[in-house]
């Protein structure tokens, strides 16, 4: 990791975790090339972009899961992360209750348990099995299982997977509360568009490198995301324009980048030595 963190616009928050020019390699291919980003506390920064453009690899390299190949990373020190991880290795059909759901890797004092699950609505579900739960339902147990580290920031991958699109509002709204209550930094990711824009104060457009990034606004009328979403692109930003002009809470701590051109898909050759990951790895 980087010993300070770069400065990085006009975002008041304190930084809480950053990359730059962060590259990941596997195999002799770039997974992703070139990312800066910043998350501040209280800001909600999410990364958007089609299957495959490295929205994970970025979020998991951000939180020291995945090493850096080029370019570096830097954390805040002693940072307390919640991540939701995409894909959870679990058998869903086992005998487990939410409860024990919320325990299994730490263990918590009940009542920071029955708190937890009431912060995410779901107090009465204690005791429910965790294969009986709808997608939203445990959607919510999951985040209730990250805030129970008390984050500084919280990283959620796909918060949405499974969930109808009422269920998805209800879950964004929850997320944003989650921000206002606690003052914690969010770094989201969505490979759809839908009303994850309207509850985000920065985002970034990837597709192997970023395309662009902003405000949700800025972001939706940038040739490079529409050139990258195409119709459904064009639809969102009627929809967004829908919430900005009454129900869509979008405040505002994000940076207001220019368009950057969407230079290389992912894929593209990686160098075979890479003196930059001895470097800035970590
Ligand atoms: N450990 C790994 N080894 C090799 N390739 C990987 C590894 N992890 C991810 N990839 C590849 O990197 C690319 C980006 O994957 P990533 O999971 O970051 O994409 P994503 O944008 O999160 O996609 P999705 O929307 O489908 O979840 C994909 O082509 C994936 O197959």
């Amino acid at each position: 990791m980087r010993e300070t963190p770069p400065g990085d616009g006009a975002a008041t928050g304190a930084v809480l975790a950053s990359a730059r020019d962060l590259g990941i390699a596997r195999n002799g291919r770039w997974l992703v090339q070139g990312i800066d980003l910043c998350v501040r506390r209280g800001e909600i920064v999410t990364l958007i972009g089609p299957n495959g453009s490295g929205k994970s690899t970025t979020a998991k390299a951000v939180i020291g899961l995945m090493k850096a190949d080029a370019g570096s990373v830097w954390r805040t020190p002693g940072l307390r992360i919640g991540y939701v991880p995409q894909k959870l290795a679990m058998d869903r059909t086992l005998p487990l209750t939410v409860a024990r759901l919320l325990t299994l890797t730490h263990r918590q004092p009940r009542a920071a348990v029955h708190a937890a699950l009431e912060a995410v609505g779901i107090p009465h579900l204690a005791n429910a099995q965790v294969h009986g739960l709808s997608g939203g339902e445990f959607q919510r147990a999951l985040l209730a299982r990250a805030m129970l580290r008390d984050p500084d920031l919280l990283v959620l991958d796909e918060p949405v997977q499974g969930v109808d699109v009422q269920g998805e509002a209800a879950l964004y709204s929850l997320i944003s509360q989650i921000r206002e209550r606690t003052g914690c930094g969010i770094l989201m990711i969505s490979h759809d568009l839908h009303v994850v824009m309207a509850a985000t104060d920065t985002v970034i457009c990837l597709n192997g490198r970023v395309s662009c990034r902003g405000t949700p606004q800025a972001v939706i009328s940038n040739p490079a995301y529409q050139r990258l979403f195409g119709r459904t692109g064009a639809d969102m930003l009627a929809v967004y324009r829908h919430h900005e002009d009454g129900t869509a809470p979008c405040g505002h701590a994000g940076h207001d980048h220019q368009a950057e051109p969407d230079e290389a898909a992912p894929g593209s050759q990686a160098p075979t030595n890479r003196p930059a990951e001895a470097r800035h790895a970590g």
